[in-house]
C-alpha cells in the first residue's frame, strides 16, 4: 500500500479518490486491523515502560499478511500520532465505543488526514469519514494554534534524517555457504564480505531483502552487524554445549547453532513466553537441530546441577535500554521518547542494570565454563563498563579475566577501569549503531605463582561456594528437565 510521502497541508477542498477496487478496499481494511493490533501492542508497552518486541519484529512476525503496508501504515501514523491526538481532541467527535478502540482510530485518522485514499468500508471507518469536515477543520485549526503554515512543520522529522545504514545480512551456514549467498543476492544489490565477521555480507543501505526466497526459507537472516559479532566473539567450538542465557527471538541462538556446525548442545534460555515462540520460530526457519529451548528464568538454573557440567560457553545477551538501536526500532517514535521523559530513563536503567550485574555474575558461576560474552545493544555505561567492572572481583576469583574481542576493532571500552581496553564499542555514529560486548576467558593451567583468580580447582570452587551459598533444590531441576524441550524437527 503506497502512502503518501509529503506531509502537506490537507485542503478542506481536496478531490475525492478514485473509487479504488472492492479488492483493493479489503485488503487496505485488513492493513488497517493488522496496523491497529501492532499499534496497540506498541502503545501499551510504551505505557507500561515495558519492552516489547520492536515494530519491525511485530510486523514481520508470519502472522501478519501485508508486511509492507502495515509498517508504513504503523511507522506513518506514529510519526503523526500527536497530531491525531490533538485533532481528535479538537475535534471532539469521538463517542465512548470508538474511544475504547484508539490505536484503529489513530490508524484511520491517518488514513483521512493524510493518507492517499479516503477509507471506504468497515464500520470505524464511516464513523470517522462521515466526520471528516470536522477532523479537518481540527487540524487547520491546530496549525493556526501552533503558527506553522504545515503540518511538516508541525512534525520533527530531525530525528529520521542522517540515518543511513547498511543492510547487514548473516548468511545461516547451516543452509548456504557464504559464497553461494554472495552469488544469489549479487543478482539483486551490491554485495561485500563483511571484514570483521566472517559470515556476514554487506550491502547497500534500503536494499529490501524481506520478502526474498533467501530470508523466508531461512538460508540467510537479516540480522545487524552488531547482533553478529556477539556469537562470533564467543568463538564456541564445534562440539561444545553453549548456554544462551536471554536468547528470544533467537538470532544469536541459531548463529551459535551455525558456528557449531549442527554439532553439541544448545540451552536457549527464555522467560518470556510470547518470545518463547517467536524463538522456536527462529530456530525452525534456521534448521538447527541442536538447540533445547528453556521457558524459564535464567537466574534459576543452578550451575552445579550435572545437566549443565558440559556446558563450556555462555552467551548473554540480556534485556536491555536498546539506546544504541533506537533509530532501527523506530522507538523514537513512541511518545515515552519525548523530551520529558528522561527522569524515568535513569530509572529503569538503574533496574536493568541491576539485572544484568545478577545474569552476568550467575553465568560466570557455572563451573565448566571457560568463556562467556556479555553484550547489549545499549550506549550506556551503567549498563555497559559498570556492569562488567562490578563482577571483576567475582570473574577473577573464578578464574576468569577480560579477553579481546576482534582485536582489530578500534572502538573499545570508556576508560572508567583498568582492563576497560578489552571491551568492544560501536558508536551510533561512526558504526551506524550503538553496542557493547566484552568477554570473560578463565585461563587455565597457569599454576605457577597463581594469582587470587588462579586457583587450584578446589579452591576456586570453595570460593564460588562463597558468592552462591545457596544450593537449588534437586526437585526443581527435575521439574525443570521436563520443561526441557528439544526443538528438533
Ligand atoms: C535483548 S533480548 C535477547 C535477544 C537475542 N539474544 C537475539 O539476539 O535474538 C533479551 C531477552 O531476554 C529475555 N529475558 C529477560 N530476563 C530473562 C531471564 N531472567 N531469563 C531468561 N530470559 C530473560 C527477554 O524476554 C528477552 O527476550
Amino acid at each position: 500500500m503506497a502512502r503518501r510521502k509529503s506531509n502537506a497541508p490537507p485542503k478542506a477542498t481536496r478531490q475525492p479518490s478514485k473509487q479504488p477496487s472492492s479488492g483493493a478496499e479489503r485488503s487496505a481494511l485488513y492493513a488497517r486491523r493488522e496496523a491497529a493490533k501492532i499499534l496497540h501492542t506498541v502503545l501499551r508497552g510504551d505505557a507500561e515502560r515495558r519492552a516489547v518486541a520492536s515494530i519491525k519484529s511485530l510486523v514481520f512476525s508470519p502472522s501478519v499478511r501485508n508486511k509492507r503496508g502495515t509498517f508504513a501504515l504503523v511507522c506513518e501514523t506514529l510519526k503523526h500520532l500527536d497530531v491525531i491526538k490533538d485533532v481528535l481532541e479538537i475535534a471532539n467527535v469521538l463517542n465512548s465505543k470508538w474511544k475504547r478502540q484508539e490505536p484503529l482510530v489513530y490508524i484511520i485518522c491517518y488514513d483521512i488526514l493524510f493518507g492517499k485514499e479516503t477509507p471506504s468500508i468497515g464500520d470505524a471507518e464511516k464513523f470517522l469519514v462521515r466526520r471528516k469536515d470536522a477532523l479537518l477543520s481540527g487540524l487547520a485549526t491546530l496549525l493556526v494554534r501552533k503558527k506553522v503554515k504545515n503540518v511538516e512543520e508541525l512534525l520533527d522529522l530531525s530525528q529520521l534524517n542522517g540515518h543511513i545504514k547498511p543492510r547487514y545480512v548473516r548468511v545461516n551456514t547451516l543452509k548456504m555457504d557464504v559464497d553461494s549467498a554472495v552469488k544469489e543476492l549479487e543478482k539483486l544489490y551490491k554485495v561485500e564480505k563483511d571484514e570483521t565477521v566472517p559470515d556476514l555480507l554487506v550491502m547497500p543501505p534500503g536494499s529490501d531483502l524481506h520478502a526474498h526466497p533467501l530470508v523466508m526459507n531461512g538460508r540467510i537472516f537479516l540480522q545487524g552487524k552488531g547482533s553478529s559479532m556477539v556469537a562470533a566473539a564467543l568463538q564456541p567450538e564445534a562440539g561444545w554445549e553453549v548456554i544462551d542465557a536471554c536468547s528470544a527471538p533467537g538470532n544469536k541462538t541459531v548463529h551459535l547453532a551455525a558456528l557449531l556446525k549442527g554439532q553439541g548442545k544448545i540451552i536457549a534460555c527464555e522467560l518470556n513466553e510470547e518470545r518463547v515462540k517467536r524463538l522456536e520460530q527462529t530456530i525452525k526457519l534456521s534448521g538447527a537441530t541442536n538447540i533445547e529451548v528453556f521457558h524459564g528464568d535464567f537466574l534459576s538454573l543452578n550451575p552445579e546441577d550435572p545437566s549443565f557440567a558440559k556446558v563450556r560457553a555462555i552467551l548473554l545477551d540480556p534485556s536491555c535500554s536498546g539506546s544504541g538501536t533506537i533509530t532501527d526500532r523506530l522507538d523514537h517514535l513512541l511518545p515515552s521518547h519525548s523530551a520529558d521523559n528522561k527522569n524515568y530513563d535513569s530509572i529503569r536503567l538503574h533496574k536493568l542494570a541491576v539485572f544484568q550485574k545478577k545474569a552476568l555474575a550467575h553465568a560466570l558461576s557455572f563451573p565448566q565454563v571457560e568463556r562467556v560474552v556479555y553484550s547489549t545493544c545499549s550506549i550506556h555505561q551503567i549498563e555497559n563498563e559498570d556492569v562488567v567492572s562490578s563482577v571483576l572481583p567475582l570473574a577473577s576469583s573464578l578464574g576468569f579475566e577480560l579477553a579481546t574481542p576482534f582485536p582489530n576493532w578500534q572502538r573499545r571500552g570508556l576508560p572508567v577501569f583498568a582492563g576497560s581496553e578489552h571491551l568492544l564499542r560501536m558508536d551510533p555514529v561512526e558504526d551506524k549503531e550503538g553496542f557493547f560486548i566484552a568477554l570473560f576467558t578463565k585461563t587455565t593451567n597457569k599454576l605457577d605463582n597463581p594469582k587470587p583468580y588462579e586457583l587450584p580447582e578446589g579452591e576456586c570452587r570453595r570460593r564460588r561456594k562463597q558468592f552462591y551459598p545457596f544450593l537449588w533444590p534437586k526437585v526443581f531441576f527435575r521439574a525443570w528437565n521436563g520443561r526441557l524441550h528439544g526443538s528438533r524437527r
